[in-house]
């Protein structure tokens, strides 16, 4: 978890410092400047300085940063020590391109239980992970201390299955369904529209020359 204390924007950048910074260091690099930096996770370096302040005075002028303690310092931030196994609740389209995309390299997390409602995928091993009956997700939820699910049920379902994540105890859900699910306020809820996300795209395109600079 990281601390309450952390701008949610820079909370959301951590990821991609992370992903880039073990490249850096796979590649045998041990220090970058955060203008290196910011070409290559195109956030511009003021951006990048001031999330890293957050944490503490962490580079050295005419220096940068240092590869290594940076990412010993994300990955207790981030968690990457720990393995977080997630739900599935879904497995048609979008469940099934979610399940094969490898999510533990160069991460912590992996989908480790499917349920859906298909007699045809109940009791079935789909790329390595065990696909239960949703009638059984509460307790499987519980019994694997699963916190985190993704969802990918039709929408019509999606608050009916919502409410039994929350009844099993689970603490974030990343949500792709179109609908906007109701949750206590103990539960975090993350939505992805890919339609969004390229409607954004096509804007910032047609609106933007480069970063910042209006047309
Ligand atoms: N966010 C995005 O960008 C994005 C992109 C594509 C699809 N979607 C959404 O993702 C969801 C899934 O899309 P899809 O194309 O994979 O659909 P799909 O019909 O191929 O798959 C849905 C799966 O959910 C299962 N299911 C149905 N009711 C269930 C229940 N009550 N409990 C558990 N499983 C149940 C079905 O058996 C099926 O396997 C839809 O809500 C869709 O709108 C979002």
């Amino acid at each position: 978890m990281t601390e309450p204390s952390i701008p949610r924007a820079t909370a959301k950048r951590l990821p991609i410092y992370y992903r880039y910074l073990n490249f850096l260091l796979d590649a045998g690099k041990t220090r970058v400047s955060s203008t290196e930096l910011s070409d290559a996770v195109k956030f511009d370096a003021a951006t990048i300085r001031r999330d890293f302040s957050y944490f503490g005075a962490l580079g050295k002028r005419g220096y940068g940063y240092d590869v290594e303690s940076l990412l010993t310092f994300f990955a207790k931030i981030l968690n990457q020590d720990t393995l977080t196994n997630v739900a599935l609740i879904g497995l048609g389209n979008l469940g099934h391109a979610l399940l094969n995309f490898n999510f533990h390299k160069n991460s912590n997390v992996r989908v480790s239980a499917v349920f859906d409602i298909n007699p045809e995928l109940i009791n079935t091993i789909q790329s390595g992970v065990p696909v239960y009956d949703i009638q059984d997700l509460v307790k499987q939820i519980e019994d694997q201390r699963i916190e985190i699910a993704i969802l990918t049920v039709p929408s019509e379902t999606a608050q009916k299955t919502t409410d039994l994540l929350v009844q099993a105890g689970v603490k974030g859900i990343l949500n792709f369904t179109p609908l906007r699910v109701t949750v206590p306020d103990s539960v975090r809820v993350q939505n992805v529209d890919l339609t969004n996300e390229l409607q954004t795209l096509i804007y910032f395109i047609e609106n933007y020359t480069s970063e910042g600079e209006n047309k």
